[in-house]
């Protein structure tokens, strides 16, 4: 992502987050002005405005900015694209991998903007059901394709880092429209992200 280099971030935005960060590490028990730390409250800012980038990206746009006329109608398999996000409850990263698919209707997209709609809704505060589903939707009104499948695999920070603790679990969400709501047709997408191919 190009987005968001030094000069791009937004001072209103910034300069407030900053006092209030400043804050937060001194509530923590820091001394805010030891040397390690006085920058810090600047840079938290500025990562979490990173990490929330999303929400000034728009998927059909992201989608339609290659968009190309194309009669190829298999399926095509975006797989293993990482994503880092950050839970809802508690602002703490889930990471994972989202695996899409789409068969197209007349209409193919860049590849990277399958990867780059990932990003455009994970970049956000979230739930991992609501990822998977916003992706899902983002590419069906996009391109109005045969069907579209998104699956999610992630490991939630917040449930490793505290809380109940577990280190090994993952957790999988999907959602799948059109000819992969037919087992055969969701089968072989299930399949094929399991392979591996390369
Ligand atoms: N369904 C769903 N739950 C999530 C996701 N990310 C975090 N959570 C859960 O959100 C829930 C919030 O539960 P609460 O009981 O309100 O919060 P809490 O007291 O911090 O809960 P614990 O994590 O169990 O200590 C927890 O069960 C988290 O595991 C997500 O992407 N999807
Ligand atoms: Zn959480």
């Amino acid at each position: 992502m190009a987005y968001k280099k030094e000069d791009h971030y937004d001072e209103h935005i910034t300069n407030p987050l900053t006092t209030h960060y400043k804050s937060v590490i001194e509530l923590l028990g820091e001394d805010a002005d030891r040397e390690g730390l006085q920058k810090t409250p600047e840079r938290v800012a500025k990562a979490m405005q990173y990490l929330t980038q999303g929400y000034q990206m728009n998927a059909a746009d992201i989608l339609n900015s290659a968009k190309f006329k194309e009669p190829y109608s298999e399926m095509v398999i975006v797989k293993d694209i990482e994503l880092y996000s950050l839970c809802e409850h508690h602002m703490l990263p889930f990471i994972g991998k989202a695996h899409i698919a789409y068969i197209p209707n007349g209409y193919i997209t860049g590849l990277s903007k399958i990867a780059r709609v990932v990003d455009c809704f994970a970049r956000r505060l979230q739930v991992q059901e609501r990822l998977t589903h916003q992706i899902l939707d983002a590419i069906q009104e996009a391109l109005a394709p045969l069907g579209v499948a998104v699956v999610i695999e992630a490991k939630h920070m917040c449930m490793m880092m505290r809380g109940v603790q577990k280190q090994n679990s993952v957790t999988t969400t999907s959602a799948f429209s059109g000819q992969f709501e037919h087992n055969e047709t969701r089968s072989e997408f299930l399949r094929l992200i399991a392979a591996d191919l390369v």
